[in-house]
């Protein structure tokens, strides 16, 4: 199954286009219901009492048809229905009309009797918070401890943002159809999900090309292409030259985090550029790593005219204001790849105006933008489209539409988006990867690709995307120094993937 995610719009289109190909809509609602039974089969023992709630649309269809199929399997099925049977159009009164047991109303059903509950009440058509007897349904639901498959979408989830609507049901596993759709990855929505299924419908990928919108699960075939691999005939010079900007003498360990995790994921060289009054500091700490001294603005752009520095990054430890905005403004105008993060973000607070300008005098050389959530809405808050945008997607793609740079809009649920609307949700960063300096580490890994002559988004995504898997392999208990030790781990296994 293809990595492209599925708006709720989206989804729709496709399931139209397909009907319009020749496929009935009842025959796509039939494989949706015998999926989420072979999914309820597989956790069930034949006999075990199933519930299956249905709601006033499609998605209850689906659950009309799984209960059929689960009564012909031997479950014994109760099912329990939304609203009133007799509003039921189109596919979902076809499968309604072919269940033959009885339709119970949600309030006179025990929910905790049962072994195991279908959650069919809203899949991509929920339309509004859940109130009511839906919302007090959604509660008995989580109450009861019971297990849940749910259809397509934990009911009371938006598709395409993963929030929760008033409330929704916490599943153990979602069965959804041709492709994941946002909410499967997003927070909230990815932790109400339980493990997520993904069953073919007859849906075609020339439909889902026709009509996805260049949103992606983000894994290794998005970018694995992209990897530089080191070549016999090279040298170090030809895997690019990194400098990192360091903060003052109580503030080196970030830009050292950053750069060492830049050498580890590939950059022929890297130098760290240090305030004179944090030189010694660094200078007991760097090995592999050089060392220049640079102060200020016009120190920087003495070191730039060495054009070997083909990536800066700057934020890590830099210290918020003015000082740093200036080394932004300065690095900006030399045409090297740029990675800005931390106080180089907050030092643009409300003016990411200057910041796209700074991207622009960059052009051709990618820039790329790390920031989390707080970051991000200190640097976009004059900016109303970015910060109304209604999800963490559209924030992330809105940002860099506006900024004109790669937006990393990190989290659990990290967003890489670029300007030409590609993005990527990540899904791979554990817990533990929250901890102290884990953010420099990441903005070090994506200067050590681009130095490399990765491009923006496959640089951003991929290092999101290391990042995560280096926390993975190490497993609890890791600090932001070990991850970079973790990632030739990391490489070889992306590499030999490639050969
Ligand atoms: N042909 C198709 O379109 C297919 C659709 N499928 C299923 O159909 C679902 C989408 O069906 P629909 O578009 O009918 O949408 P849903 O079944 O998700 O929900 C729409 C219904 O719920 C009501 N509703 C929405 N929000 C509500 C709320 N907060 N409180 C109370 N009522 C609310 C709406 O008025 C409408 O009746 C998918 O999630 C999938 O499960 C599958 O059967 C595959 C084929
Ligand atoms: N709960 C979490 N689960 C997974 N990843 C997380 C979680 N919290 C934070 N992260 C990741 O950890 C990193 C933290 O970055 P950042 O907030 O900049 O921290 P710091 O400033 O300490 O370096 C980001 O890559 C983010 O995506
Ligand atoms: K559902």
């Amino acid at each position: 199954m293809g990595l492209e995610l599925l708006l709720n719009a989206e989804m729709r289109r496709a399931d139209a286009m397909t009907i319009a190909d020749g496929t009935p809509g009842r025959t796509l609602m039939e494989r949706a219901g015998a999926a989420v039974t072979a999914a309820v089969a597989r956790r069930c023992a034949a006999g075990e009492r199933v519930l299956v709630l249905c709601g006033p649309g499609n998605n209850g269809g689906d659950g009309f048809v799984a209960a059929r199929l689960l009564a012909a399997r031997g479950h014994q099925v109760s099912l329990a229905l939304l609203g009133d049977g007799a509003a039921l159009r189109g596919d979902a009164a076809l499968a309604a009309a072919e269940w033959t047991g009885p339709v119970a109303a949600p309030g006179s059903v025990a929910v905790e009797a049962a072994g195991l509950i279908v959650d069919a009440l809203f899949g991509t058509g929920l339309g509004r918070d859940l109130d009511g007897e839906a919302l007090a349904l959604v509660e008995r639901i989580n109450a009861s401890g019971r297990r849940v498959v749910a259809v397509d979408i934990p009911s009371g989830i938006n598709g395409d943002s993963g929030a929760v609507c008033g409330a929704a049901v916490r599943a153990t596993h979602t069965v959804t159809f041709a492709r994941r759709k946002p909410a499967h990855l997003l927070l909230p929505g990815r932790v109400y999900c339980g493990t997520v299924e993904v069953a073919d419908i007859g849906i075609t990928d020339a439909t889902v090309a026709a009509c996805a919108s260049d949103a992606f699960a983000n894994a290794p075939p998005l970018w694995r292409g992209h990897i530089p691999v080191p070549s016999i005939e090279g040298h170090k010079y030809k895997r690019g030259h990194a400098l990192v900007v360091s903060g003052g003498p109580t503030a080196t360990g970030a830009a050292r985090l950053a750069a060492r995790a830049a050498l580890r994921a590939g950059a022929g060289l890297v130098t760290v550029a240090s305030p004179p009054d944090a030189v010694m500091v660094n200078a007991a700490h760097l090995t592999a790593i050089m060392l220049r001294p640079m102060e200020g603005a016009a120190g920087l752009a003495r070191l730039l005219d060495d054009r070997r520095f083909n990536v800066l990054l700057i934020g890590p430890g830099a210290g918020v204001g003015q000082a740093t905005a200036d080394l932004v403004a300065i690095a900006g105008g030399r045409q090297r790849s740029l990675v800005l993060d931390a106080d180089a973000l907050t030092s643009f607070a409300g003016n990411a105006a200057g910041l796209r300008q700074v991207v622009a005098s960059c052009h051709p050389a990618a820039v790329i933008l790390t920031p989390h959530g707080g970051e991000f809405a200190a640097l976009f808050k004059a900016e109303d489209e970015v910060v109304r945008a209604p999800t963490k997607l559209d924030q992330a793609r809105r940002a860099a539409a506006v900024t004109g740079a790669v937006v990393v809009l990190k989290g659990a649920d990290t967003v890489i988006a670029a300007p030409d609307g590609r993005a990527a949700i990540n899904e791979n960063a554990p817990a533990w990867l929250g901890t102290a300096g884990s953010g420099d580490v990441l903005a070090g890994i994506a200067a050590g690709l681009l130095a490399q002559g990765m491009n923006g988004f496959e640089a951003a995504a991929a290092a999101v995307w290391m990042h995560g898997e280096a926390a993975t392999m190490f497993g609890p208990g890791l600090i932001s120094e070990d991850l970079a030790e973790v990632l030739p781990k990391v490489l070889s296994r992306l590499m030999g993937a490639t050969a």
